[in-house]
């Protein structure tokens, strides 16, 4: 049985991590990023939405900011969220590669499909997250949502000082180049052995598990799946859902 008295989700039923530890340097000062607001209501509470949204998702496992947990826990309780869906909080870690670590560890058995996704991308739309849990579950190790580039991209040779012109070595040819997002889906076992075997920096999970040599395919992703990353993007975040909720009449 689940904790809540329900029957227990089959290995089928996907968990997600939500990272959520991080400080949001860039986005300026204030409360650590995930809890700042969105139309009112915590980033957290959009991106957790946003997983709970789909019917595959059993269990999120939410990774707080180390002395945040109980002010997370208490923001769960008190907004609604799906009743199918069970949630875990853990205090995370200095990076994020330690922080889904920690989340990874909190796993109960079962859940052979396992997502890891920013708390910085609360509007994602549920339909991108069904075409990760799908194409796992179609038998890719790693999959990422991912967008071609708008941008020509430069390789250079970085500064040593900031605001310095940077040589450029080399300009990757931009048809090959995705900008990949979040959530990223996972088979269970590749992703343990990817954050128990592979050490270094890393920005994302599915960059781990392809070191381990292993399949890593991309579904479409989707613009509005963008991360609030500086004060610019909380004005996108604003817009995008005044907008959904004009168009859903509330
Ligand atoms: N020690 C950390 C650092 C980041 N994250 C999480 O990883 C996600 C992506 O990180 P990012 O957007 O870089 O968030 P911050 O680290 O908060 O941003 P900044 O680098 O601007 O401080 C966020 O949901 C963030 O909360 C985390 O759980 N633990
Ligand atoms: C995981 C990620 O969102 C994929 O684009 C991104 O790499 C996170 O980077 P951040 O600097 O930790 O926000």
């Amino acid at each position: 049985m689940s904790s809540k008295g329900r029957p227990a989700p089959s290995a089928a039923h996907a968990a997600v991590v939500i990272p959520a530890a991080g400080r949001g340097v860039r986005l300026g000062p204030g409360a650590p990023k995930a809890l700042r607001t969105l139309g009112g209501t915590p980033m957290l509470i959009h991106a957790v939405r946003a997983m709970a949204a789909s019917r595959h998702v059993a269990l999120v496992v939410v990774v707080a900011p180390s002395d945040g947990v109980a002010e997370v826990r208490s923001l769960l309780d008190s907004h609604a969220l799906p009743e199918r869906t069970d949630f875990l909080v853990v205090p995370g870690g200095e990076t994020r590669q330690e922080s889904v670590r920690l989340g990874l560890e909190a796993l109960p058995a079962g859940h052979e499909v396992v997502l890891v996704h920013d708390a910085a991308r609360p509007l994602v739309p549920v339909d991108t997250v069904d075409a990760v849990i799908e194409t796992v579950r179609d038998g890719a190790p790693a999959v990422v949502p991912a967008l071609p580039l708008a941008d020509t991209v430069k390789e250079v040779e970085p500064a040593a000082v900031d605001g310095e012109p940077e040589p450029v070595v080399a300009t990757p040819a931009r048809a090959r180049l995705r900008a990949v997002q979040t959530p990223q889906g996972f088979d269970r076992t590749a992703l343990l052995r990817a954050h128990k075997e592979v050490d270094g920096e890393v920005t994302d999970d599915a960059s781990m598990v392809e070191r381990l040599g292993l399949r890593v395919v991309t579904v479409p992703g989707h613009e509005e799946a963008f991360k609030v990353t500086r004060p610019l993007d909380l004005v996108l975040a604003e817009a995008v859902l005044a907008r959904r909720r004009r168009n859903d009449g509330f």
